[in-house]
């Protein structure tokens, strides 16, 4: 149809509408403008839920995000209840001079995390004492530990553990240099000391001699009836505070040393595995290490359990 026609066609329908009343024609031609734009108004209909769907998904673009980046809450922490233990450690620092300066290093590290687990883990803390605190051990904490001031339920004291408990029927000095004598459990009423030493084993027996020397009991802790180590059995000075805390709590001496005692020590290739350079452990048979296996998955399942 040309476009002349159209004109025609449009003008005879206005024409052919001459003899209706005026509003009749408004109406009709109100309906044709109506008819004719139907089209346009469905595809601004169509434009407008395109724009409207677009907005809705940017909004919610935009919360994810700020959902994403949003600081996690903190998990809420367990409220342990402390119920305190009669029984006090010592942890007797009388060896300034057998360490080097990365050993007293270590030591405060140490002293640091007896005090700590003591304070926020043990469901039994026990009365926790740092006898003979002086030399290069007293400089590092007044230089870098200074917060220790403001440390509670510990007394640290410059005075030897004798001078402050001079009654030797209720001391004992723990070491693994004790041939015979095994603690089978611990008695509240007791004082046990640790010796406060870092030293890789380099000054063997030394605590041993000095609590036979004072006429003090000694004994060591039962490792070897409960588990396989694949090393010797001297431990650092706040896993050894730590399994006597935590036997207060289990009184289950196997529970307590698999829970405490690190992993490697487990391992039942070798004593160290440093970058893939595991050395077969000359000192254990299959049976050994099978058992030192098992122990180690009982360890892990123990830490999982925990983590939970
Ligand atoms: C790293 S060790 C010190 C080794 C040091 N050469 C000595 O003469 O004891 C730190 C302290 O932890 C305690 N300790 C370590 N392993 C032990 C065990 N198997 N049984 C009892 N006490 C232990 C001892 O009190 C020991 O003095």
């Amino acid at each position: 149809m040309s476009a002349s026609t159209q004109n025609n066609d449009s003008d005879q329908t206005i024409t052919g509408l001459t003899t209706l009343s005026k509003n009749a024609q408004k109406r009709i031609l109100k309906q044709q403008k109506w008819e004719a734009t139907r089209a346009l108004r469905k595809e601004a209909r169509k434009e407008k839920e395109k724009e409207k769907k677009l907005r809705k998904r940017e909004q919610q673009k935009n919360a994810d995000n700020k959902d994403s980046v949003k600081p996690r809450e903190p998990p809420l922490k367990k409220q342990k209840i402390q119920t305190p233990s009669s029984m006090k450690v010592v942890i007797d620092l009388d060896f300034d001079d057998y360490m080097n300066d990365k050993e007293i290093v270590d030591l405060s590290a140490q002293l640091t995390r007896c005090y700590s687990y003591n304070n926020n883990k043990a469901v039994n803390p026990v009365g926790l004492f740092y006898t003979s605190f002086s030399g290069r051990l007293q400089e590092r904490f007044d230089t870098r530990l200074k917060e220790y001031h403001n440390w509670k339920n510990v007394i640290i004291d410059n005075k030897s553990y004798l001078e402050l408990f001079p009654n030797k029927q209720e001391l004992v000095y723990l070491t693994a240099d004790e041939e015979e004598v095994v603690l089978q459990e611990l008695d509240e009423s007791k004082i046990y000391i640790i010796g406060g030493i870092v030293d890789k084993n380099r000054h063997k027996r030394l605590c041993y001699h000095k609590a036979k020397l004072e006429g003090i009991a000694t004994a060591k802790l039962p490792i070897s009836q409960y588990i396989k180590l694949n090393s010797r059995h001297v431990l650092t000075i706040n896993h050894v505070f730590e399994i006597l805390v935590d036997w207060l709590e289990t009184k289950n001496w196997r529970e307590t040393l698999l829970k405490v005692i690190p992993p490697r020590k487990f391992n039942p290739d070798g004593k160290k595995q440093r970058r893939g350079a595991a050395k077969k452990n000359p000192q254990l048979n299959n049976d050994e290490k099978n058992m030192a296996k098992i122990e180690l998955n009982e360890k892990s399942e123990l830490l999982g359990a925990n983590q939970r």
